[in-house]
């Protein structure tokens, strides 16, 4: 296990390694008199400079050494002579530019930032199996399966997920509301002392069983409003909106324990809870282009980070809104019901700052919205115009109504369903990891704190790992029968990526909760509707990979 200082030890050392060509003294001098220049303009941080000039140095030295071998050192005992072993700087990937990087593939128009799945799908097809990117720092981005499986099996008690930058910027420069950079950006110990005491109430089987007949009644809401919704022809346009709402409906019921109205048409409820999307959104969109810009948001008050930071605000009031007005009604009625507790049990919690238990709450909210509504719009894409599918899962239910946790665990084909459009189209592409000790991965050896990222979307979209991988086939995870009446499942050698919700001890809280709440969306849309996509689906990088809006969807009666 590392610690970020010995991430930054590495790092250093890495700088200093030389290199095996003799670089011109002139020219570094140069570089590093103008890069200096820059950052001296841009902030007068000394923290910042370091760190970003570190980055720089790190580029310009491994310039000239794109397909140059290390020689590492082997005891004589193992062998005789050194073995020349490829490092990361020997991974094949897009020409490096000096201070730029690899960037210069987002600012010349090569890859678009909407359209990222493409370009790491684009990168799989040009580089291979592994492929470099360097930013301040080379990012490693893996698309074989057994590199993958390696990675993220790795037995780690505090996994370590590369921050997101923007996000921990923000929170820093705002210490009246922050105590930290929250449990998604938190590494070691207080990420696990913020893990335990933050999601035990979410990830309860005993809180979540108790919550199926209010998550009956919300569904039942939401079959209603798309009754609402539709136009004569039964066209629902902006279902992405709808979708959000019930996923906030659904998150906040679960949480703070009492139904906000969001599914009721109250203007003033719809209007605030508007804003409160929008902005969720929008974060997302502007994380990803902070990510892959040129981070002037660093230094300079640039418009993206003013505008990141005004969705940011507009969530925390909201929600910090929603929690008041709950916390202030709990305070009337001492209420003993095991799904009420869950932001009291947090806000009882010992031992926590309260500004990490209000800021935990909203990052709970925060990320079970746009998740779940983009979620939901790909299923329903991928069994649109497959009337039967949608028929058979209408049969697991039935008429029956409330559908009780046995009707759940029995709908085999909607869970099948459900798998398969995690596995076709994920919200979530890739997972990023920061390695804690030495790996070798396709024949490259690559240092403890090296940033790789797992790309399980492209690698389950491989017809190496899944036949008919760009096929929606549900019953792949289905049982089998044979013509001699033999039981048997597939062997789909992918099938251990198919990972929406990531895995290891930083695995998503909120997973349980999403099996049940889509499971049960599915049962109350297909007990009532057929369900036929009206606009062509975009699918566009935002961090998350989101359907792009406006999204019509027609539900027509089901006879
Ligand atoms: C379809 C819906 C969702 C998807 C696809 C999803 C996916 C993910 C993924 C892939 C991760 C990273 C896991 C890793 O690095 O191994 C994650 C983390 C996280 N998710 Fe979700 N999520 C969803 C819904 C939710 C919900 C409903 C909540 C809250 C109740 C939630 C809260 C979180 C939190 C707090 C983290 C950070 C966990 C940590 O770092 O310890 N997510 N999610």
């Amino acid at each position: 296990m590392i610690t970020t200082l010995e991430a930054e030890v590495q790092l250093i050392t890495d700088i200093f390694r030389p290199p095996d060509e003799t670089m011109s003294v002139t020219i570094v001098l140069f570089y590093v008199i103008i890069t200096a220049f820059m950052l001296m303009s841009y902030s007068h941080k000394p923290r910042k400079i370091l760190e970003t000039a570190k980055g720089y140095l790190l580029q310009l030295l491994h310039l000239s050494n794109n397909n140059a071998p290390t020689m590492i050192h082997v005891p004589p005992d193992d062998a005789p002579a050194p073995q020349r072993v490829n490092n990361v700087w020997d991974i094949p990937g897009p020409q490096r530019w000096p201070l730029v990087g690899t960037k210069w593939i987002y600012i010349t128009g090569r890859y678009k930032i909407a359209k990222m799945h493409d370009a790491f799908v684009d990168l799989h097809k040009r580089y291979g199996n592994v492929a470099l990117e360097v930013d301040r720092v080379p990012v490693v981005h893996l698309f074989d399966r057994a590199d993958i499986e390696k990675v993220l099996k790795y037995p780690s008690r505090y996994p370590y997920r590369p921050p997101t930058e923007i996000v921990e910027h923000y929170r820093r420069s705002r210490p009246d509301r922050f105590a930290s950079t929250g449990i998604v950006n938190t590494q070691g110990e207080q990420w696990h002392e913020l893990r335990v005491k933050l999601t035990s109430g979410i990830t309860s089987r005993k809180i979540l069983l108790a919550f199926i007949p209010s998550l009956n009644e919300i569904c039942d809401d939401f079959v209603e409003l798309i009754r609402r919704k539709r136009d004569s022809n039964g066209c629902v346009k902006d279902f992405q909106d709808l979708a959000n709402t019930v996923g906030l409906e659904i998150i906040c019921c679960l949480v703070l324990g009492r139904r906000m109205g969001f599914l009721s048409g109250d203007r003033q409820k719809n209007e605030k809870f508007g804003k409160l999307a929008e902005a969720v959104k929008s974060t997302f969109v502007y994380i990803s282009r902070s990510y892959y810009g040129f981070k002037l948001w660093k230094y300079l008050p640039t418009q993206l980070y003013h505008d990141y930071v005004r969705c940011e605000e507009i969530i925390y009031d909201t929600i910090a809104e929603i929690v008041n007005e709950a916390l202030q009604e709990e305070q009337q009625q001492c209420s003993e019901d095991d799904v009420r507790s869950i932001f009291l049990s947090i806000l009882q919690t010992e031992g926590l700052d309260t500004k990490d238990k209000i800021a935990g709450i909203i990052d709970l909210i925060h990320a079970a919205i746009e998740t779940f509504s983009n979620t939901l719009s790909f299923l329903l894409h991928n069994l649109s115009h497959l009337p039967e599918k949608q028929h058979k899962i209408s049969q697991e239910f039935d008429s029956v109504n409330p559908v009780t946790s046995t009707e759940m665990s029995n709908a085999t084909f909607t869970k099948a369903c459900i798998k398969e459009s995690y596995r076709i189209s994920p919200t979530t592409p890739c997972l990023a990891r920061i390695l804690e000790e030495d790996f070798v991965l396709s024949g490259y050896h690559l240092q403890t704190g090296t940033v790789v990222i797992c790309h399980t979307r492209v690698a389950c979209q491989n017809e190496q790992n899944f036949r008919n991988a760009d096929k929606f086939v549900p019953e792949r995870w289905l049982e089998q029968v044979d013509e001699n009446q033999n039981v048997y499942k597939l062997d789909e050698p992918g099938a251990p990526l198919v990972l929406p919700f990531g895995t290891g001890r930083r695995m998503c809280p909120g997973h349980r909760i999403i099996d049940i709440e889509l499971t049960l969306v599915m049962a109350k849309i297909f007990q009532q509707f057929e369900v036929e996509y009206h606009s062509e689906l975009d699918t566009q990088f935002q961090f998350l990979l989101a359907p792009g809006i406006p999204i019509e969807v027609i539900f027509r009666d089901r006879n």
